[in-house]
């Protein structure tokens, strides 16, 4: 890297287009705002960079690759996601804070009102200036602190360089559209207990690397239904390699670099395996081919025209989901939740929970930008409208109230595995996930280049 000349890639990049791509802007709605239900007091967290070597033989997740001299320089951790509930339960704000009291300050992971030290590198770019947005009418949903500016600029500034220089993610004249997409102030919203920015980094170079190849692949932009399947295994290849004979080694290895979806994948999960354990990665293979097939199921039903029951659909979201994303939170925190931990049944559902979430906020979120794209793009309110015969604003918030649902099952899953395993990676990963939920809604929310409120209030 970084791949000199044009590829079969570059004849698909236009398709960045659409990820990365202006949207109209948001109309008014009114903020609703909810507190998260009350949920049970972990243990003392042994956090930190050390404590998370205590407990597993596998290496800590800390320190990461890729760093500029100085990597360090934003490493005092954002604000505290306490602050991201309305009006948070006293259990609640314990479980989102950590320990407290004498001797307590060491184990904190993030410190929410310690006064940072450092300031954005002078060359960096201003960020995009802060979108206010609305939040649709009537969704539940916590809101977060305005995540911290310098952590910002740095996250925009290093990863533009990255999509720019390292991996050739979009061509130069897409550089605003790249620049709307906000992904450092999506990612540093979502992460809030990172320690550096280098472990920010990790989840922005991924976050940037999944959007080209939705992008690429799978969007009307370039993109296609047909053919996806391979297309969508080889690129898989960059996140789980091929082992094979010494005579096809090569040529499987010069694909990785042939496109941009599979330069973006390669690069990112190299940063990626360099700071996670083996069981980390693996676990993350496993969320990106269960997204993989999501997005299989997705092209086929849009290839034969099928529009799916809406239990169908939702079952088809929860594999063309974000899960990938908030189950690196250990990762990009600097510590591991132990496969052992991460397999529970009750875990397992508590992250499809969290994950659908998110995803049909994303269905709400993006519903107009949807449908002004060609031909029928699915989302929940427009399944509903299809397979219930409601209207299109009935079947709206018919959706609104179906994630609702889902996030309350969330919390509720949330809160009782914390009480049944009040294991201190446990209860910092639940929070982790449940941090990333409301970060997420706060970018879609604020995102008002992209996304924009239908006219249903
Ligand atoms: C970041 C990541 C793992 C994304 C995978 C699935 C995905 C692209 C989404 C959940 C977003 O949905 P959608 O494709 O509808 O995105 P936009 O509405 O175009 O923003
Ligand atoms: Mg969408």
């Amino acid at each position: 890297m970084p791949v000199p000349g044009p590829s079969p890639a570059q004849s698909s990049l236009p398709a960045a287009a659409a990820r990365f791509g202006a949207h109209g802007h948001g109309r008014g709605a009114d903020a609703v705002t909810v507190g998260r239900p009350a949920l049970p007091t972990g243990p003392a967290l042994p956090f930190g960079p050390a404590a998370a070597r205590t407990s597993h033989s596998t290496p800590a997740a800390s320190p990461v690759p890729g760093g500029a001299p100085g990597g360090d320089l934003v490493a005092e951790p954002a604000r505290g996601a306490a602050a991201a509930t309305a009006t948070p339960s006293p259990a609640l704000e314990r479980i989102m804070r950590g320990p407290s009291g004498v001797g307590t300050e060491g184990l904190f992971f993030f410190t929410p009102h310690r006064a940072r030290s450092a300031a954005p590198a002078p060359e960096a770019p201003a960020p995009p200036p802060a979108a206010e947005g609305r939040p649709i009418p009537g969704l539940y949903h916590h809101p977060v602190p305005e995540p911290d500016p310098a952590r910002v600029a740095e996250v925009s500034r290093r990863i533009k360089r990255w999509a720019v220089d390292e991996v050739e993610a979009y061509p130069p004249e897409w550089e605003d559209q790249f620049d709307g997409f906000s992904v450092g102030r999506y990612m540093v919203a979502c992460h809030p207990d990172a320690p550096t920015v280098d472990h920010l980094m990790i989840a922005t170079r991924l976050m940037v690397a999944e959007n080209v190849v939705d992008d690429c692949y799978c969007e009307d932009h370039g993109g296609s239904p047909v053919g996806l399947g391979g297309r969508l295994l080889l690129a898989h290849t960059a996140l789980d390699p091929v082992h094979t004979t010494a005579e096809y080694e090569p040529a499987w290895a010069e694909t990785l670099l042939s496109d941009a979806p599979r330069r973006s994948y390669r690069s990112a999960m190299e940063y990626f395996t360099r700071a996670a354990t083996p069981s980390q990665a693996d676990r993350f293979r496993h969320d990106m081919a269960r997204l993989h097939m999501g997005y299989l199921a997705e092209a086929a039903w849009a290839e034969t025209k099928y529009v799916p029951e809406v239990s169908e659909y939702l079952a088809m979201r929860q594999f063309n989901n974000f899960r990938p994303c908030p189950t690196i939170t250990d990762t990009v925190g600097g510590y591991e939740l132990p496969a052992e931990l991460h397999a529970m049944p009750a875990m397992q559902r508590v992250i499809a929970l969290a994950g659908n979430a998110t995803t049909i906020s994303n269905d709400l979120y993006s519903y107009t930008k949807e449908l002004e794209s060609p031909g029928m793009h699915l989302n929940l309110p427009v399944v509903i409208a299809e397979r219930e015969g409601l209207s299109d604003r009935e079947a709206y918030l018919k959706a609104v109230e179906v994630h609702n649902d889902l996030m309350h099952a969330f919390e509720a899953a949330a809160a009782e595995l914390a009480v049944s395993c009040p294991d201190p990676r446990v209860v910092r990963f639940l929070r982790g996930v449940a941090v990333w939920v409301d970060g997420n809604h706060y970018w879609h929310q604020t995102n008002t280049y992209r996304y924009s409120l239908p006219d249903f209030w």
